[in-house]
């Protein structure tokens, strides 16, 4: 039974071998009732550590814990069944060393089921790769603008803008693919590089805000929902969601006032005595 369980979700091969082909789809999840609203159609959910800006309100995705990344990690696998399901590493589980890195990825692995864990970094986080790679741990790189860095940038600023910082980068995905990543996310580069490091690197590239030239494509559900009010450049609006979710409460709030509701169906009548 639990062969035909495993069997049905698609698997960390399974994505790898996607490279070159058919476009890999892939959303950020944060919640039960949503993974399972999107399971059927993508292929990857990521518990993005996005989920710190964008569920709890903290300005930069520096606060984010374990803990957290747990918590919504053991949600989303209750929503999916199908999708792989990759886990954001937050910052300062894994950066200090491998052996801090694999305690941290395998806590994930173990206490979410989850299939992969994410770390951003590049050339400084090969040996990492490697290490979790080589012990078990599939591995999702993540180059480019990487929001845990925010504070080295300056800013979240789109990378690879002008040809002299394309080597650097470069490096970053080539150490990552040698190092046994099974997929690559660039985020927030010019176009022309990460179509040349789609080009350069075997495994497949998963981009956000870096055109439509990758193996993929990801973006954070709730920007391409409308929730967001100041969403990047990079994102499509899909929905309204913001503003449906404004109308429906100004709606209920009118109807409490009004007494309009709870209406007759929604109340309880009494049982019939005897
Ligand atoms: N809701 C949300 N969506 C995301 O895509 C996202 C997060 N949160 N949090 C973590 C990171 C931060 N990200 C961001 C956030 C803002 C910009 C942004 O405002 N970019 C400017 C261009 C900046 C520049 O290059 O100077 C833009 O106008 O798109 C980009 C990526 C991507 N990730
Ligand atoms: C934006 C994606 C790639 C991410 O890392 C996140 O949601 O945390
Ligand atoms: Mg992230």
């Amino acid at each position: 039974m639990s062969a035909q369980v495993q069997s049905k979700r698609i698997s960390v091969p399974q994505i790898r071998a996607r490279k070159g082909g058919e476009p890999i789809v892939c959303l950020t999840c944060y919640h039960a009732h949503t993974a399972r609203l999107l399971d059927e159609h993508v292929d990857l959910m990521l518990v993005g550590d996005s989920l710190g800006m964008v569920i709890h309100g903290l300005e930069t995705t520096l606060g984010v814990t374990m803990e957290m990344m747990i918590l919504h990690g053991q949600a989303v696998m209750r929503g999916a069944k199908k999708a792989l399901v990759v886990v954001d590493m937050p910052f300062g589980s894994y950066e200090e060393s491998p052996q801090l890195a694999f305690k941290n990825a395998a806590r994930i692995l173990a206490e979410t089921g989850c299939q992969a864990v994410k770390l951003e970094g590049g050339v400084a986080m090969a040996e990492t790769v490697a290490y979790l790679t080589s012990r078990g741990i599939p591995v999702m790189g993540h180059i480019g603008l990487t929001p845990q860095r925010i504070q080295i940038f300056g800013g979240f600023k789109t990378q690879g803008r002008t040809e002299a910082e394309w080597p650097a980068i470069e490096a970053d995905a080539k150490a990552i693919a040698e190092a046994g990543a099974f997929a690559l996310t660039l985020e927030g580069m010019a176009e022309p590089l990460a179509a040349k490091i789609t080009k350069e690197i075997t495994i497949p590239t998963i981009g956000i805000g870096a055109s439509p030239l990758c193996d993929g494509q990801i973006l954070v559900m709730e920007d391409m929902l409308g929730l967001n009010p100041t969403p990047p450049k990079f994102v499509r609006q899909y929905a309204e969601m913001g503003a449906d979710i404004e109308a429906a409460v100004k709606a209920y709030a009118a109807d409490v006032r009004a007494r309009t509701f709870p209406g007759k169906e929604n109340v309880y009548p009494m049982k019939k005595a005897g």
